[in-house]
């Protein structure tokens, strides 16, 4: 497919019909994980879509598989890194999940050894990262004590919040001046007048699905339609992307809500489906996530020059996934995935369990900084 690299141009040259002719399955169709790493046979994408009985329930089991592993349950094995275990001991399987992952505390030194000398640039995501995964979205409010620990990490990297959320909702949740912002999957970006390096200083806006925002307000309002019917399921608007939750739907509802989203999405063909955590997100079809957003970022912020800079993102989601293997191709700088149980796979360096060792890893830093600092005073 022929993507325009430039960040003024990300939209695909032409969006839908190539998937369609090359996989015989609309582009829409796939899980967003589908491209590196596909977690479901290739042959199934071979097969001529007919809207028949049989090929309906393919598609089915294609994202039910997705959903259902968007959220693995805890004794999920990792199969990559242990095969035959003579138990199904949770600790054990994260243990060897970990030989992988080391976590980014216990490999705090190593990781720090890498960033003497240079500036650390700071990349967060929000939920299930900074705060709690939890039912409402509308409540997945951070502690005050990792506020505290985001606005001290500002005081000495340039730190920005990388999120799904618009970013006028993640910034309400966050409420700090200094960071830069990108919502929306990394769509929506501003980077913070604190942290410019243009000659006035100013904030810099940049949002390449501008021209989204119509189709993505229609489609908002017919997803709203097609939830209503299906308990518990949730249908946020996250400007540049629409988010369906399904985390509070009964495990017997997936598939048929599943369906509805991507009936509708077969009159949308400029748009796609992505999956997050217990989440389908609707997102414009461009060439841009948040790998784009971060490498968009370095270069706003003059920050792009690997010998003086290191870059770390801290996410637990598979759209952080586009970011860890940005910093990974560019052998710059560090992935760290936030997950509580072992991943199939990722491209981060290194793990963190949960949202509390995430403070405690940026307030590591702070200290350590702070020391690095004064010692050269
Ligand atoms: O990129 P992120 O900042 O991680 O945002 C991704 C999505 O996060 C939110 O949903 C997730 O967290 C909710 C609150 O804990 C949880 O209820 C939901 O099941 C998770 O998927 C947010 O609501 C979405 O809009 C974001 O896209």
């Amino acid at each position: 497919m022929d993507l325009k690299p430039n960040h003024n141009s990300p939209i695909l040259s032409d969006p839908a019909p190539i998937t369609k002719s090359r996989l015989g399955v609309h582009s829409n169709m796939l899980p967003y994980s589908a491209a590196p790493g596909v977690g479901f046979a290739p042959n199934l994408l071979l097969i001529t879509r007919k809207r028949t009985g049989v090929l309906n329930d393919v598609r089915a089991s294609i994202w039910l598989d997705a959903m259902k592993s968007s959220s693995p349950p805890p004794n999920r094995i990792a199969k990559d890194v242990v095969n035959e275990l003579p138990s199904f001991d949770p600790d054990l399987l994260y243990c060897s999940w970990m030989v992988k992952y080391p976590s980014a505390l216990a490999s705090f030194d190593q990781i720090v050894t890498q960033a003497k000398g240079k500036r650390i640039a700071l990349f967060l995501d929000y939920d299930g990262t900074l705060s709690p995964i939890v039912d409402n979205p509308d409540c997945a409010f951070m502690s005050d004590a990792m506020r505290v620990a985001v606005k001290e990490a500002a005081k000495h990297f340039p730190t920005a919040i990388i999120s799904g959320r618009s970013r006028d909702k993640v910034y309400e949740f966050i409420g700090l001046n200094e960071l830069s912002y990108a919502g929306s999957h990394g769509m929506d970006i501003m980077v913070s007048d604190k942290h410019s390096t243009n000659d006035q200083g100013k904030e810099v806006m940049f949002q390449p699905a501008s021209e989204f925002l119509p189709l993505i307000d229609e489609v908002y309002e017919s997803l709203i339609e097609i939830a209503k019917g299906i308990a518990g399921a949730k249908v946020e608007n996250n400007k540049f992307c629409v988010s369906v939750h399904y985390r509070n739907v009964d495990d017997k509802d997936w598939n048929a809500l599943a369906n509805r989203v991507y009936d509708l999405l077969e009159n949308y063909p400029r748009l796609r489906v992505s999956h997050g955590r217990k989440v389908l997100e609707v997102r414009p079809v461009i060439s841009w996530d948040k790998g784009k957003a971060v490498t968009f970022l370095l270069e706003s912020l003059g920050l792009s020059n690997c010998d003086d800079v290191l870059p770390i993102y801290v996410g637990d989601d598979r759209t952080d996934e586009d970011a860890f293997r940005v910093l990974k191709e560019r052998n710059c700088g560090y992935g760290i995935l936030v997950s509580s149980v072992p991943k199939e796979s990722s491209a981060a360096s290194y793990s963190l369990r949960e949202p509390s060792e995430v403070m405690e890893f940026l307030k590591s830093l702070v200290t350590w900084r702070a020391l690095e600092e004064g010692l050269n005073e």
